[in-house]
């Protein structure tokens, strides 16, 4: 049996490839809606689970939660907690809480608006051999599923691209896209994956890939999308700036190693978000 901790974008996700898969999981939701929908390649349909207040006997619990709720769901952990999150921190809050916790990356696009969420972006589901079975269950359903034996690269490959687009997209107040298309949008992502490299490097962790090249290819595949961050700044909603950039800069002052533009990026967030609450 499988578990849901948030039915939101990527646990609606999770969810819609549970059911082709043919599996009815617990959720464990907050607001609650009358009915989920989940828009794919056209087709939308009413998500089927059971909504619990206790998971109960899971071997896994998927936590979709943000980041900045992790801390407010370790009570509610069962089996395995898979914490599908962007960005580095909120999976670190669980694991110290609930040490029976890892990892997963989540590079699918879901687009949420209220009870309904759609595929935006097919991507990929990246989770440790620690997760073996539930990667069978989701492959079953037709989910892009990868076991890896180490997880940390990708994380901090996903968690450059989210430095680098989300930022940047958030203060510009526009798609994914002109992250490639704006010469000065680019030259400042390109500042940012530089230092990331630099914090992971000196963690011991070596990135599989160029992450400007991942960069670009994914603001270039999701030129048309909104980026989580733009979408918080827009609707003056809490953004997770601390575990994108933030956390680059938090690693970078750790150990000695500038981090000049990920750090501007990151108070400038924080301003706008601070702007924001002023405004509501
Ligand atoms: N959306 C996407 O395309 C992708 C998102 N991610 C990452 O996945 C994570 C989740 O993001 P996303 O799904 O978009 O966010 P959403 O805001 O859509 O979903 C989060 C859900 O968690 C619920 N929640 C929060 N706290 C609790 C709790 N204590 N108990 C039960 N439910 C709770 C929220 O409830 P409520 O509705 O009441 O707020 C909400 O429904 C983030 O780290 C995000 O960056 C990663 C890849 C892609
Ligand atoms: C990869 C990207 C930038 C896609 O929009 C994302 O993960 C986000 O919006 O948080």
């Amino acid at each position: 049996m499988i578990g849901v901790v948030g039915l939101g974008a990527v646990g609606s996700l999770f969810v819609y490839f549970l059911n082709r898969a043919g599996i009815v999981p617990r959720v464990v939701q907050r607001r609650r809606c009358p009915e989920y929908v989940f828009c794919a390649g056209g087709q939308c349909g009413g998500l089927r689970f059971a909504d619990v207040a206790d998971l109960g006997d899971v071997e896994y619990t998927v936590v979709a939660v943000k980041a900045y709720d992790s801390a407010s769901v370790v009570p509610l952990l069962r089996g395995v907690a898979v914490v599908a999150q962007n960005g580095i921190g909120g999976y670190e809050a669980i694991k110290e809480r609930y040490p029976n916790s890892v990892p997963a990356v989540v590079t699918y696009g879901v687009y949420r608006e209220g009870c309904r969420s759609e595929l935006r972006g097919v991507g990929e589901i990246y989770l440790p051999r620690a997760a073996e079975r539930l990667a069978e269950a989701l492959r079953e359903g037709g989910a892009n599923v990868v076991v890896v034996d180490d997880i940390e690269p990708v994380r901090w490959l996903k968690l450059a691209v989210n430095a680098a687009i989300n930022a940047v997209t958030g203060l510009l107040q526009g798609p994914n896209g002109v992250v490639v298309a704006l010469p000065q949008a680019r030259e400042l992502a390109s500042a940012v994956v530089g230092e990331v490299a630099k914090v992971a490097e000196a963690l011991g962790v070596k990135i599989p890939k160029d992450p400007l090249e991942e960069v670009l290819r994914i603001a270039a595949a999701t030129s048309k999308n909104i980026s989580s961050t733009a979408q918080d700044l827009a609707m003056c909603r809490r953004t997770e700036i601390d575990y994108l950039n933030g956390t680059v800069l938090k690693y970078g002052e750790a150990l000695g190693i500038d981090v000049p533009y990920n750090k501007a990026l990151y108070l400038l967030v924080k301003a706008k978000e601070v702007l924001c609450a002023g405004r509501e």
